[in-house]
């Protein structure tokens, strides 16, 4: 890595529990949230260049350039840089996708604090998750980079330590439409809020599981064969359901018979984001050169 260059890791999220307490007139719900990281991450390399074009290599299938929140992200920092700069992305891509798991919102956090960096924008922490909220509602948290205690429509962030378990992560073989889960009359709205550290002591639930379980069978049949192995939860609106282990080996020996069809990580959780670990020790370095008055 130069001063021109940066590789972050990008890593995936869960919500522990998610629960919905009221709807605002404009339609979104109003959450309370328990977000932790895992260390199942994409990999963006950055490096800049001397014209003023934003390239991403290789395309995601089924997302052109535009629509890519990694492109969307650069963009949005484009008013606070130099006319003569540009970037070209390199993306390892490894978290599936609408799974819930929050890879695109990562993955436009991850470009916000690079390119703040390599761009020498200069924006704040604050200033990059108020860019990020207009991207997607999870961004912010992926900004920041902390695990924390979600309220208001998911933007309210307190940053918190929940324990750091393991986690068997199980992909059902579909893909969830958070629209058409935030739009279903059935779904729970009127949970009553608690607080937080009822939140960290006792957890919560998913209030979306009943009627995600309803749109996709599969996910049905993934949360009743998982329901053998321990207190398996859903994180967002899907399809990926969790379990969490004290124990590693748990983990594995539940993994070791998985049916085949369902794709499955075995991870941990982080409290601190390992975009951020990374992004600190290319700071650090960099200072080290010289390149950055303390
Ligand atoms: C449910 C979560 O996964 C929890 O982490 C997120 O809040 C959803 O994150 P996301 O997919 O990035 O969501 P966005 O792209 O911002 O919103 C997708 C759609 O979900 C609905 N939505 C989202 C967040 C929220 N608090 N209330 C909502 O009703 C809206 O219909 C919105 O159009
Ligand atoms: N860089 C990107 N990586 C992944 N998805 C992207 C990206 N850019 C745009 N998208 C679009 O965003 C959609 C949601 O992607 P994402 O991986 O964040 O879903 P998710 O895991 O369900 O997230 P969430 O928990 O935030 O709902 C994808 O289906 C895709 O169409």
């Amino acid at each position: 890595m130069t001063d021109h260059s940066i590789s972050l890791p990008s890593p995936a999220k869960l919500n522990l529990f998610l629960h919905i307490t009221g709807q605002r007139e404009d339609g979104y719900h109003e959450l309370q949230t328990l977000f932790q990281f895992i260390d199942i991450c994409d990999e963006l390399s950055f490096n800049t260049k001397q014209e003023r074009s934003i390239t991403i290599e290789p395309a995601i299938e089924g997302v052109s350039l535009e629509e890519n929140l990694i492109y969307k992200a650069a963009q949005s920092l484009w008013p606070f840089t130099s006319e003569q700069i540009g970037v070209h992305i390199a993306l390892t891509k490894r978290l599936p996708m609408g799974g819930g798991i929050g890879g695109g919102s990562s993955n436009a956090a991850t470009t916000l604090l690079a390119l703040n960096q390599l761009w020498n924008c200069n924006l704040s922490i604050d200033q990059l998750a108020d860019l990020g909220r207009d991207l997607g509602a999870d961004v912010p948290v992926f900004v920041r980079g902390h695990a924390a205690f979600a309220q208001g429509i998911g933007e309210l962030l307190t940053p918190v330590e929940p324990k750091a378990p393991f986690y068997l992560l199980v992909k059902p073989n579909c893909h969830v439409s958070t629209g058409q889960i935030f739009t279903d009359k059935y779904l729970t709205r009127d949970t009553p809020p608690i607080r937080i550290a009822h939140a960290l002591k006792l957890g919560g639930k998913n209030d979306c599981l009943e009627v995600v379980k309803k749109h996709n069978p599969e996910v049905d049949e993934a949360f009743r064969w998982l329901q053998n192995y321990g207190d398996v939860k859903l994180t967002g609106t899907g399809a990926c359901l969790f379990i969490a282990y004290d124990n590693i080996e748990d983990a594995k020996r539940v993994s070791a018979s998985i049916p085949k069809k369902w794709q499955f990580w075995i991870c941990q959780g982080c409290n601190v984001s390992p975009t951020h670990l990374a992004l600190n020790q290319w700071i650090k370095s960099k200072r080290a050169r010289g390149s950055i008055a303390d």
